[in-house]
């Protein structure tokens, strides 16, 4: 079974998404927008690792490999964590508009269960822009690019500016981040978006 509701459905005058030119070149490592983001950072022991690369277009292609700490049942990736393997391929698609973004709605479909072990192939596509709202989809792989399909992944994602998390997150982690000069940069780099 497969669908998706109608707020994932892009309105009428939505247009196709445009690829920032100064976006990172095909093939590219887009590399961990934070450091102790549970998707992508290096600096969570039990977290997914995922990395994510440019593709063409609006597109990009990523890997995570399912380990013990990811299982929900005996020898399988949990679905909550399979959902943030998608929402993490889904959300590094904005870089290639030079937006930031979080999401607002996720789908997902388990199409067949991931072992522990797998190396899970994801790759996703903008689909449509409309004002402040990007519209997303994904499809994680057993083993590789042409591997059987796993799960699939639907995504409205919203347009925010970095006060979103400045106003939002802990003070602690925000003071830490803003005193962190890399992440200051990686921040700034999405701020203008002519
Ligand atoms: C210098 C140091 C600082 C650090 C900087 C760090 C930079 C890091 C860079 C990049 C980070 C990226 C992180 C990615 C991580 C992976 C992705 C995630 O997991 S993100 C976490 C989960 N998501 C949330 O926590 C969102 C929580 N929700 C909200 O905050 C709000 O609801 C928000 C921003 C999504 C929308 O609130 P509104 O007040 O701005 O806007 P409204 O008017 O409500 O919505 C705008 C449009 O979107 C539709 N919309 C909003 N939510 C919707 C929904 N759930 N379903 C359908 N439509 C929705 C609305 O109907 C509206 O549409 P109409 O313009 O009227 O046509």
């Amino acid at each position: 079974m497969t669908g998706t509701s109608a707020a994932l459905t892009p309105p009428a005058d939505a247009i196709p998404p445009v690829r920032h030119p100064e976006a990172p070149a095909p093939g590219e490592l887009l590399g961990a927008h934070y450091e102790h983001c549970f998707g992508c950072g290096g600096g969570q022991p039990h977290g997914l690792h995922l990395a994510a690369r440019a593709g063409e277009g609006v597109t990009v292609t990523a890997e995570f490999t399912v380990t013990p700490d990811h299982q929900g049942a005996p020898g399988l990736a949990h679905g909550g964590v399979l959902a943030t393997a998608l929402d993490e391929t889904l959300g590094s698609l904005n870089w290639l508009l030079r937006v930031i973004a979080v999401t607002g709605r996720l789908e997902t479909d388990y199409v067949r269960p991931v072992p522990v072990g797998t190396v899970l192939h994801l790759e996703a596509e903008v689909t449509a822009v409309s004002g402040r709202k990007i519209y997303s989809t994904a499809t994680g792989r057993i083993g590789g690019p042409d591997g059987p399909v796993a799960v699939r992944g639907y995504a409205l994602f919203i347009e925010v500016k970095v006060d979103h998390f400045i106003d939002n997150g802990r003070p602690e982690e925000i003071q830490a981040a803003m005193s962190d000069p890399d992440q200051v940069r990686r921040a700034r780099a999405f701020e203008v978006n002519p």
